[in-house]
């Protein structure tokens, strides 16, 4: 058994890694982790040098059984990763092998990485987010209440001067936020670069006629180069913002767009991480997922909501927002399993997006404080008035939950608002 080392205290710049394992054997099978994920292979190698093994050896340190389904016992594992094992900010080239073959080693009953811990000197090989949530603020001047933003619906299929006056009337109505949908990319009924500039126009016009600052947040995800030809464009249009679709681009491409030095803040969409994330048998946890993306660069990620539409109970999107927003993080060893410190790295801006309406907002509120993003795509668009209706009923029940107005009330202030509530039930 190479790599156990039961009880070994870790170094602080050692990379962490916590999983819970499924298999017959713990032992072995946290032994074969470590090995597969780093130095080792199924037999022992006539190649390997002591110099190797001493200097890069992962270390399991702690082992703890959970329990058992029949034969196959359950436990949590810890395994330690000298640094010098890894390529400084090469994050594909980490997960490859910290999350890379061990997922299909033919032992395990069940495999899924719940937490990393990255040590100082690997955090300071990443750009991090550039704006983070003091910077988004700053840029759209609104300090003390959530972000209103919406989804532009239906996701496609309108053209884009249709797009253009769904965005409109979405400002008009109070949002500070209008967003591509994740599978609007450029398609021939609403060619990317006519989209953006006619979105822009009307943020203009929405801008002087409301007297707020307003942003649009078009979708440049596409192969990484024409990916990088929308970003130009996005830039040379003077829009300050650009969205991405996080795991479908890749940890490389995700890496590079934000290294590529564009003044644009990154909005990440996780379009398809419940693939990943999902099971509890199999996969990495949201959780992980999203301090791999704060590390990478992003400004603004979706985590849930816990009442919308999408999965992601209380405990777990209340963890994901503490390791994205938080400088130094205490673990819980129930979502979170190391304390994670992020030596001045930006944070980013959490994003509560998925089947919300006003009658959710108080709750969403209640849950992650003035910080947050609440974006509403059905929740506006599907307001019995239209999007100018909907999106005044967002930006008041934002407005009441964040000054404790219940919204009842405000609804007696605002029309659209009590439409809402008698609409969404
Ligand atoms: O397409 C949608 O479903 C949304 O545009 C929401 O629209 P609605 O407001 O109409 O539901 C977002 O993509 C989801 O929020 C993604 O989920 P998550 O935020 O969990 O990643
Ligand atoms: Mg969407």
């Amino acid at each position: 058994m190479d790599y156990l080392e039961l009880g070994y205290e870790p170094k602080d710049n050692e990379l962490l890694s916590c999983m819970v394992v499924k298999a017959e054997n713990l032992k072995k099978a946290a032994n074969d982790i470590a090995g597969e994920s780093s130095i080792g292979t199924w037999t022992e190698l006539k190649t390997m040098k002591s110099e190797i093994y001493k200097k890069l050896k992962p270390r399991v340190y702690e082992i703890n059984e959970m329990g058992k389904e029949g034969d196959t016992n359950i436990g949590l594992i810890k395994i330690a990763y000298p640094l010098d094992t890894f390529e400084p900010n090469n994050m594909p080239g980490t997960l490859a092998g910290i999350a890379g073959n061990i997922f299909g080693m033919k032992s395990l009953n069940g495999l899924r990485i719940l937490d990393f811990r990255f040590p100082k000197e690997f955090i300071k090989c990443y750009s991090g987010p550039k704006y983070g949530i003091k910077g988004i603020r700053k840029l759209l001047n609104v300090m003390e209440r959530p972000l209103v933003g919406t989804i532009v619906k239906p996701k496609v299929g309108l053209n884009s001067e249709e797009h253009a006056k769904v965005a409109y009337n979405s400002w008009i109505g109070g949002c500070d936020i209008v967003k591509d949908d994740e599978n609007l990319v450029s398609q021939d009924f609403n060619k990317f670069e006519g989209r953006l500039h006619k979105v822009l126009e009307c943020r203009d016009k929405a801008e002087s006629e409301t007297g707020e600052k307003k942003i649009y947040m078009p979708n440049i995800t596409a192969p990484y180069r024409e990916m990088v030809r929308r970003a130009e464009l996005v830039e040379d249009a003077g829009c300050e913002y650009a969205m991405i679709d996080v795991v479908v681009l890749g940890f490389s491409a995700v890496q590079q767009i934000r290294e590529e030095g564009f003044n644009f803040a990154i909005h990440a969409h996780r379009a398809m991480h419940a693939a990943i994330t999902r099971s509890r048998e199999w996969g990495i946890s949201m959780l992980a997922l999203a301090k791999i993306y704060r590390l990478l660069g992003v400004d603004q990620l979706h985590i849930g909501t816990v009442v919308g539409k999408m999965e992601g109970g209380k405990d777990e999107v209340c963890s994901i927002r503490d390791e994205i927003v938080l400088e130094d993080v205490k673990e819980d060893n129930k979502n979170k399993f190391f304390n994670q410190k992020w030596h001045g790295l930006n944070n980013t801006f959490p994003v509560s997006s998925g089947g919300v309406y006003p009658k959710l907002v108080p709750e969403i509120v209640n849950i992650f404080g003035k910080d947050v993003i609440i974006q509403a795509g059905g929740g506006i668009h599907g307001h019995p008035e239209g999007t100018v209706a909907g999106a005044r009923a967002m930006r008041a029940s934002v407005e009441a939950s964040i000054e404790g107005i219940p919204l009842s009330e405000k609804a007696e202030e605002v029309s659209e608002l009590k439409k809402a509530l008698e609409y969404w039930k």
